[in-house]
C-alpha cells in the first residue's frame, strides 16, 4: 500500500516511464564488478542506477565501482536473495519517489545469492512491474573455478541455471580443453542462455542491456516455437542435466484446459517450488486465440496473454522447467492431466 501511495505521484511524473534492470549475478569472484565498471565506462550517455548487495557488514564493492556520479545503493548485511528481500522492495520504492534520475537500473548480488528470488520481486508484484521491467539476468562465469564449485556450491548453478546470458570471464587464465569443458557443463545446465567469452568482462554491452529477456517474442523463440514462415528457429532438447540440476523441455499437441492448468501450477509451486529455479512456456489453451505465455521464477506462476496464434502454424504447448531433480515422469502425467477433455 505504501508503495502504491508513494509511487502514484512519481508515475504522473514520470508519464508512465518504465526503467529496465539489469541482475548481474555469478559466483564469489568471478568479475562481476569488473564487469559492471565496465559497463559504466562503455555506457557514458546512459544514467544507471546501481544497487550493491554485499553479504557483510561492510559494503566493499561499492566502493570498488569506478568513482562516477551514478546513484549507488547499498544493501549490505545479508543476502538479497533472502534475509534483505524486504528491504530491496522498500529501496525501490525509494528510488522512484526519491530525487533520483537514471535510466537503467543495475543489481550486483552477491557471489551467493540465489538470482531467481531477485528476478521474482520484478515479477510477480505488480506496483514495482508498473515501474520496472526486469530485462535480463547476466551471470558472470569464473573460468578459472568454475568446475570446482559446480555440484559443490549450489549457488553456482542455480546462478548458471537461471541466467539470460553468461559471460565466462578469466578466458585467458584456462586452456582449451578447459573450455570445452566449461562449455559443455554449463550448457547442460542451461541450453537456453546465449553466452560469450570475455577477459575482464569485456565484451560489447550494448546489447546486454536490451537483452527483452522476459518479451512474449523473446520466450517464443527461446522455445522454439516456429515462426510465421514455419521454421524451428531453436531445437529444444528433452532433458538435459548437470549433477542434480535439470532442464526437463516438453511439446505437446494436445490443448490444455485453463482451469486444470493454472490449478496444477499453483498448488504444484505452492507445494514444490523451491525446487523449480525458472518456468518458460508457450501453451495452447482449448477456445482461446492467444497464445497463453507463462513464466514463473522462485515458486510464483505468472500468466500472460500472448500473440494469436497464425492460421498456418500449429497449436504446439511448449513448455521449459528448470530446476533441481525435476523428474520427467512425474511433471509429464501432472501435465497430461491438465489436457482439455
Ligand atoms: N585474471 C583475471 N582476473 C580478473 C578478470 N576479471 C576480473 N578479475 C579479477 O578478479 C578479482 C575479482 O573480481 P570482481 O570483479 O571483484 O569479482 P566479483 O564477482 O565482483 O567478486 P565478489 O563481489 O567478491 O563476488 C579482481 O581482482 C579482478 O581484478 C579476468 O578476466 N582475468
Amino acid at each position: 500500500m505504501k508503495f502504491v501511495i508513494e509511487v502514484i505521484p512519481y508515475l504522473c511524473r514520470m508519464a508512465l516511464k518504465i526503467t529496465p534492470v539489469t541482475i548481474l549475478t555469478g559466483f564469489l569472484g568471478a568479475g562481476k564488478t569488473t564487469f559492471l565498471n565496465h559497463i559504466i565506462k562503455e555506457n557514458p550517455d546512459t544514467k544507471f542506477a546501481i544497487i550493491e548487495n554485499e553479504f557483510g557488514q561492510i559494503n566493499i564493492d561499492s566502493s570498488l565501482v569506478i568513482n562516477t556520479d551514478e546513484n549507488i545503493f547499498e544493501l549490505s548485511n545479508g543476502c538479497i536473495c533472502c534475509s534483505v528481500n524486504g528491504e530491496l522492495s522498500d529501496l525501490l520504492n525509494k528510488l522512484v519517489t526519491g530525487p533520483y534520475e537514471f535510466d537503467h537500473l543495475i543489481i550486483e548480488t552477491t557471489g551467493i545469492a540465489d538470482p531467481s528470488a531477485v528476478a521474482a520481486v520484478f515479477m510477480t508484484d505488480y506496483n514495482i512491474q508498473s515501474v520496472f521491467k526486469l530485462d535480463g539476468v547476466i551471470c558472470l562465469v569464473d573460468c578459472v573455478n568454475v568446475l570446482d564449485v559446480l555440484g559443490v556450491e549450489e549457488e553456482a548453478s542455480q546462478q548458471i541455471a537461471f541466467a539470460d546470458y553468461i559471460i565466462y570471464n578469466k578466458k585467458d587464465e584456462a586452456d582449451k580443453d578447459k573450455i570445452e569443458e566449461i562449455k559443455q557443463k554449463t550448457t547442460a545446465l542451461n541450453p537456453f542462455a546465449d553466452f560469450e567469452f570475455a577477459n575482464y568482462g569485456k565484451v560489447e554491452t550494448k546489447k546486454l542491456l536490451s537483452l527483452n529477456a522476459y518479451d512474449k517474442a523473446t520466450v517464443r523463440f527461446k522455445l522454439g516455437v516456429p515462426n510465421s514462415k514455419g521454421k524451428e528457429v531453436v531445437k529444444i532438447a528433452s532433458e538435459s542435466h548437470h549433477h542434480d540440476i535439470v532442464s526437463q523441455s516438453f511439446v505437446f499437441e494436445q490443448s490444455f484446459d485453463l482451469m486444470k492448468l493454472r490449478h496444477y501450477f499453483t498448488v504444484m509451486l505452492m507445494i514444490q517450488g523451491a525446487y523449480f529455479y525458472r518456468i518458460k512456456g508457450i501453451i495452447n489453451i482449448e477456445g482461446i486465440n492467444r497464445q497463453l505465455i507463462l513464466q514463473s521464477v522462485k515458486g510464483s506462476p505468472v500468466f500472460t496473454d500472448g500473440d494469436a496464434w497464425e492460421n498456418d502454424t500449429k497449436r504446439e504447448t511448449r513448455l521449459v522447467f528448470i530446476g533441481k531433480n525435476l523428474r520427467r515422469d512425474i511433471l509429464e502425467k501432472g501435465l497430461r492431466q491438465c489436457f482439455y477433455a
